[in-house]
């Protein structure tokens, strides 16, 4: 099957519709973003740090893992599992979930800049979502990711982070979230032109973000 082309839209459009390029959107966001893994979450998280207008205005959020930096990762810290348990014990962490044979965390300081009326791009486990939502309600904005999945097999070979037993258990993990995305989550379908997915995810933020910058170069949060 030819790749389809990137394309975006909302859950639930039709019952709850809030289309941040009409409206202000005054308060700041917790932009969650989710996909399987190898649809391009880590590789859009690099893009938009590029464009300065959006850089300017959303805080990205590192994640600290215990896995050990890869190439054309998105830039997490390293933790032992030793040094996770501790840091998750003094309080540290304000998410964190278990994956893929890892512990992940983001930390109390990055989420605490919503407080501080500054938006917030996470990249998140579709597994911690029911929790996420918990806490963070209206404020929370879900990205979701999608890749056809014999594109996304393509994708994870050829990548070659993972063994292929791993890549096959990342596969089979995807199953398990298809269609339990909350009403209101924008769709992109990234199984085709990479710049198209980009453009699509950055004309939505665009619109979304206060319009006031207050950094003037990439900031991640730690
Ligand atoms: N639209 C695209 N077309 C072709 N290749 C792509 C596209 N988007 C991403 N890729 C490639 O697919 C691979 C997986 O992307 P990436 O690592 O960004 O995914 P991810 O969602 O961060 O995965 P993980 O959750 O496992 O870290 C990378 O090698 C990336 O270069
Ligand atoms: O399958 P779900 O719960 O969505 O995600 C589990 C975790 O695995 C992936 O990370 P990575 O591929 O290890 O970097 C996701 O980004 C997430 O953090």
């Amino acid at each position: 099957m030819a790749p389809r082309s990137a394309s975006i839209l909302n859950i639930g459009q039709e019952n709850n519709h809030h289309d941040c390029r009409t409206q202000h959107c005054p308060t700041p966001k917790l932009y969650y973003l989710v996909g399987p893994s190898g649809s391009g979450k880590d590789s859009l998280i690099n893009a938009l740090k590029q464009q300065t207008d959006i850089n300017a205005r959303l805080a990205f959020a590192r994640r600290y893992i215990t896995r050990e930096q890869g190439v054309g990762e998105e830039g997490h810290i390293h933790l032992t599992p030793q040094e996770f348990t501790q840091r998750l014990e003094q309080g540290f962490f304000a998410m964190y979930w278990q994956a893929n044979d890892c512990m992940y965390g983001i930390s109390q300081q990055s989420i605490n800049l919503l407080q501080q009326g500054k938006s917030v791009l996470v990249n998140g486990s579709r597994a911690y979502l029911p929790t996420v939502q918990a806490h963070y309600g209206d404020k929370l904005q879900v990205i979701a990711l999608s890749v056809q999945q014999d594109i996304l097999a393509q994708r994870l070979t050829q990548r070659a982070r993972e063994c292929q037993a791993k890549i096959a258990a990342r596969l089979e993990r995807n199953h398990e979230f298809e269609s339990r995305l909350p009403d209101g989550s924008w769709l992109i379908d990234n199984s085709g032109d990479f710049a198209q997915a980009v453009h699509q995810l950055r004309q939505y933020l665009f619109t979304s973000l206060p319009s006031s910058a207050y950094k003037s170069r990439a900031e991640e949060i730690k």
